[in-house]
C-alpha cells in the first residue's frame, strides 16, 4: 500500500435512517461496514440501528471492526436502542445535533455518504462546505449506488457551469458506484486522484 500523507483510519458514514426502497441501499451499507472493519478502519457514525444506518453498523461489528456511534440524547429512542447502542465499543452521547456533527467530523479522516435523505444530505454538504472554505482537505466520497445520487450531482455541476462554487478544487468528492472501490480508494487517494481516467466509470472525481 502507498505511503499516505493523510492517514486514513477512521471513516465517516452518512446515509439514511431509513432503508429506501431499493435493496440495494441495505445491501450497500453491509458491503461497506464490512469493507471498512476487513481494512481495519474505525466507523464513526451517527449511531442510529435503523435503516442504512444498521446496515452499515452491523456490517462492521459483525467482522470484528470499531465503531464509534454519536448520537444526540433525544435521539436514541427514534433512531437506536439503549441495547443496540451497548454492542458498541465506543459511545458518544451529544447534548444536540451540532456537538453531533462536530464530533463525527473531528474523529473522522473520511467522509462516505450513502443514500439517503435530507438528514444525509444536510451532514455531507456542510462538510464539502467546511472543505470549500478551506477547514479541511479530507476526502469525501459519494457512493452512487444505482445513480441514487446523480440529481445531486448534477445540481453541483450546474452550481459550478454558473459561477457559484469559486474554490471548486476543494470541493471535488469522489464518485464511485461500486461500494466494493471506497475504502481501497479512501486509502490510496492520492493515486486515484492522478488517474480516475485509468478506473474507468467506476470512480469519477465529480
Ligand atoms: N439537520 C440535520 N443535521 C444533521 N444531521 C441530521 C439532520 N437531520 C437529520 N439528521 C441525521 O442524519 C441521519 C440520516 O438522516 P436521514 O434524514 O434519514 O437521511 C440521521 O441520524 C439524522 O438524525
Amino acid at each position: 500500500m502507498t505511503e499516505n500523507k493523510f492517514p486514513i483510519r477512521s471513516v465517516c458514514v452518512y446515509c439514511g435512517s431509513q432503508p429506501g426502497r431499493d435493496p440495494a441501499y441495505i445491501e450497500a451499507g453491509r458491503a461497506l461496514g464490512r469493507s471498512i472493519a476487513t481494512h481495519g478502519m474505525r466507523l464513526v457514525y451517527g449511531g442510529g440501528t435503523k435503516g442504512i444506518m444498521g446496515a452499515v453498523a452491523s456490517g462492521v461489528l459483525s467482522n470484528g471492526g470499531k465503531v464509534t456511534g454519536i448520537i444526540p440524547e433525544f435521539l436514541i429512542d427514534m433512531e437506536a436502542t439503549r441495547h443496540s447502542l451497548g454492542q458498541l465499543d465506543d459511545l458518544i452521547i451529544t447534548p444536540d445535533m451540532h456537538a453531533r456533527k462536530h464530533a463525527m467530523f473531528e474523529r473522522a479522516d473520511a467522509f462516505v455518504t450513502l443514500p439517503g435523505g435530507i438528514g444525509t444530505l444536510e451532514e455531507i454538504v456542510e462538510i464539502m462546505t467546511w472543505a470549500q472554505l478551506g477547514r479541511h482537505e479530507k476526502p469525501m466520497v459519494f457512493v452512487n449506488v444505482n445513480g441514487f445520487w446523480d440529481p445531486m450531482l448534477e445540481l453541483i455541476r450546474h452550481m459550478r457551469d454558473q459561477g457559484f462554487i469559486h474554490t471548486g478544487h476543494r470541493v471535488q468528492p469522489l464518485v464511485i458506484a461500486d461500494v466494493e472501490e471506497v475504502v481501497p480508494t479512501i486509502l490510496d487517494r492520492l493515486d486515484a486522484a492522478a488517474n480516475t481516467g485509468g478506473a474507468g466509470e467506476v470512480i469519477s472525481k465529480l
